[in-house]
């Protein structure tokens, strides 16, 4: 690793990206079962999900058509604001369709009990929700969720998808984010 090498800026290496690449495999496995008899439509939550998205889809062995939404609540900062925006709508009418919504994080909860009562009110056949990871501790609201990679600390990750401040999506591995870098 050298001096400009943005994982210095980690404290800890929560998930190499071996493991991820053994739990997205391990998650996809299972929604292949589930959804063998029927068709479904994955939603991606731009633009933290799009690592989670293009690595399950890939795992997949079943049509997997693919949607987006971009949602925000955090800005640039490392809190939720609790205020969720629309910043692009689905193309796709969700009429009669089963929905796996699919998010890299569970923090507070709020993004994901807003955005899966609006996809419900939709009259979709189901939504269920995938996410890579969850932060039991942080979790504010009580969502039904399907799929879950792994439960981790209420500490602030990056990496695979997860922005500080648009940075760091790119690591290829999950880590805790150094609090100099943001305090
Ligand atoms: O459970 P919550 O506390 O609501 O937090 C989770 C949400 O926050 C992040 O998105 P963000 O709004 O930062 O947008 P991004 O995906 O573009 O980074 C993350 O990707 C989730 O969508
Ligand atoms: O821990 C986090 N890291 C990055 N983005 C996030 N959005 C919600 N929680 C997080
Ligand atoms: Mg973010």
């Amino acid at each position: 690793m050298d001096a400009q090498d943005v994982k210095n800026d980690l404290t800890e290496v929560l998930y190499t990206a071996e493991e991820i690449d053994a739990k997205i495999k391990e998650l996809a496995a299972q929604i292949d079962r589930d959804y063998a008899d029927k068709d479904v439509l994955l939603v991606g939550v731009l633009k933290g999900a799009v690592m989670v998205m293009a690595d399950l889809a890939r795992a997949m062995h079943i049509h997997a058509p693919m949607d987006w939404m971009a949602v925000s609540s955090y800005g640039s900062g490392t809190k939720s604001s609790g205020v969720v925006r629309i910043l692009k709508d689905l193309d796709a009418d969700l009429t009669g369709r089963h929905v796996l919504i699919v998010e890299d994080i569970i923090d507070s909860g709020l993004t994901l009990s807003w955005l899966k009562a609006n996809l419900e009110s939709r009259g979709p056949a189901s939504v269920e929700i995938c996410t890579l990871l969850r932060k039991p501790e942080a979790q504010k609201v009580e969502i039904d969720v399907k799929y879950v990679g792994m439960d981790i600390p209420n500490k602030f990750v990056v990496g695979y998808g997860l922005d500080f401040a648009e940075n760091y999506r790119n690591l290829d591995c999950i880590g805790i984010l150094a609090p100099h870098v943001y305090e």
